[in-house]
């Protein structure tokens, strides 16, 4: 029998996600990277896996891995989806899931509309906790990137991102800018890279240009930290609706950085399957 899997999305941003705990999966940075092939694999953008807890507080562990291989500490989107699958296959019947992941523990709820709300936690800015190696804590830093100096923000989200300010997502350097900043030596674990138009003080245009996958429809965390970001600089308020290529979610946010940040949203599901035993 080969692996069973199944295949989710938030909002165009796609997942296999699989249950290790009822099989052994321990996959390398290689095997990752194989499933991730668009065409000669499954074909995502994150690899999701349920696996038991390590603590006494949590009903699961949450761990994610990028298409290209590197595991990271946390997937707003494939947040959404792991609710989704733990609850849709009875493996909790509990409407408040509590998970562990690799940057702390987060709360899913799973909403009477099907969508899911996440407690994403406090951000946090301090250059260290990205990291970002700048001398100290600003809300905006100056970046020389491909010879041109581009004014961002940066939060960790467990995961680290940076912003950029755009006045119009359609023609945002993404492609650019979104690579050469993801490998920039002052982030040396990399970054995932927003580019944010402010429509309005409820409404953010964002494209994101994620850390280990590239251009993707929707980022969960990248939605989270844009509109941290520029709350932050006075630009919205406490409640935005963040407009991704693939769809929209609600981020709510007080600005007191004690404060977690709130994050709603659709999971779908796409289908379910079973590798073939070469894999
Ligand atoms: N798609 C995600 C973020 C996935 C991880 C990210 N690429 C990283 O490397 O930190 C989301 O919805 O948040």
């Amino acid at each position: 029998m080969g692996l069973k899997f199944a295949k989710m999305h938030g909002l165009g941003n796609d997942f296999m996600v699989v249950d290790a705990i009822s099989q052994s999966f321990a996959p390398d940075a290689q095997t990752v990277r194989r499933l991730a092939d668009r065409h000669f694999g499954v074909g995502f953008d994150q690899l999701l896996l349920v696996e038991k807890p390590t603590r006494e507080d949590v009903l699961f562990r949450y761990r994610i891995f990028n298409a290209d291989g590197s595991e990271v500490q946390n997937c707003g989107n494939g947040a959404r989806c792991f609710a989704r699958f733990v609850y849709d296959r009875g493996l909790t019947d509990q409407r408040e899931i509590p998970v562990e992941t690799a940057a702390g523990k987060l709360v899913l709820y799973i909403e009477d509309d099907g969508w899911v709300r996440v407690n994403m936690g406090q951000p946090r800015f301090a250059p260290h906790a990205l990291p970002f190696d700048v001398p100290t804590e600003q809300a905006r830093y100056d970046l020389e990137v491909l010879g041109q100096t581009v004014e961002i923000g940066a939060v960790s989200l467990g995961n680290p991102h940076a912003m950029l300010r755009v006045s119009s997502v359609n023609d945002a350097p993404v492609e650019q800018l979104g690579p050469a900043i993801e490998s920039h030596p002052q982030f040396p674990e990399r970054v995932n890279v927003g580019f944010a138009e402010v429509v309005d003080r409820q409404h953010v245009k964002l494209r994101v240009y994620e850390r280990g996958a590239g251009e993707t429809l929707a980022c969960g965390t990248g939605a989270t930290a844009a509109m941290v970001m520029l709350r932050r600089w006075g630009l919205v308020d406490d409640e935005v609706t963040v407009s991704l290529p693939g769809g929209d979610l609600r981020i709510r946010w007080s600005g007191d950085p004690q404060e977690p940040v709130w994050m709603s949203g659709p999971a779908e599901w796409v289908f379910t399957g079973e590798l073939c035993d070469a894999n």
